[in-house]
């Protein structure tokens, strides 16, 4: 399996003081949909951030598509977020001006794509995750879950070589955790989106193909 994403020996510290993260060897490869799984302040968000390219280790490497990631270059960090990396977050994190189509476009607004391409494409994705008919409904008429679906399709509007998905499902009642990890789920198997989904919930980690454990910002097995 070709792999996607891969860390070699990666540590983080704050301040010189807390260690985060612990010489985590991980491989991700191409389609595989991933939990990480790891009590509260095991590491997990620390992990997924430097993975995004919005925070630096302390040392070790981050290696995307083969690519040594170089945390001090800003702009081929950018360049990485925006064409290689997909988020979703606990929080939706949508733009409350904007509705749920322009929400999906935006990420490709700095991408200098035709703006007919660019909608269609939204549109096909707002269908894939089941909010056609909510295009022009912005964020305060939609519920929680269905945010999420907005937040999915935009983070699959660039073609993200992997998703990473922190807690996406921590502020969803059970039912609609289900749903949304259903539908994460259904786009890795139709459309080999490869995906890392941070969760503390070992129920979860149980519908995936593979879960990574994180403990005191190690690996563990
Ligand atoms: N900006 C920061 N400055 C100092 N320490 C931090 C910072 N961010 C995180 N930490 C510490 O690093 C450790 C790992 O935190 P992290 O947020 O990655 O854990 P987590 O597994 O995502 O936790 P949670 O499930 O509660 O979100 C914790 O001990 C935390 O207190």
């Amino acid at each position: 399996m070709e792999t996607i994403i891969e860390t070699r020996h990666l540590n983080k510290a704050y301040n010189d003081q807390v260690t985060a993260l612990a010489d985590v060897n991980l491989a991700i490869g191409k389609g595989e949909f991933v939990a990480l799984l790891g009590r509260s302040g095991s590491g997990k968000s620390t992990l997924l951030n430097i993975l995004g390219g919005l925070d630096a280790p302390t040392s070790g490497e981050v290696r995307i598509d083969d690519k040594s990631v170089d945390f001090g270059d800003r702009k081929a960090l950018i360049a990485l977020r925006r064409e290689s990396i997909g988020f979703v977050f606990q929080s939706f994190n949508l733009i409350p001006a904007l509705t749920a189509q322009e929400n999906v476009e935006y990420p490709l607004l700095f991408n200098y794509r035709d703006t007919a391409v660019r909608r269609e494409r939204a549109a096909d994705l707002l269908s894939l995750v089941g909010l056609a008919d909510r295009a022009h409904h912005y964020p305060r008429e939609m519920s929680g879950g269905e945010q999420q679906r907005v937040a999915i399709a935009r983070a699959l509007i660039g073609e993200p070589l992997i998703v990473l998905a922190d807690e996406p499902t921590g502020n969803l009642d059970s039912k609609t955790r289900d749903e949304i990890f259903g539908l994460m789920r259904q786009v890795n198997q139709e459309r080999e989106t490869t995906f890392l989904i941070v969760t503390h919930e070992r129920e979860l980690g149980k519908r995936t193909d593979r879960v990574i454990n994180l403990l005191d910002g190690s690996v563990v097995a």
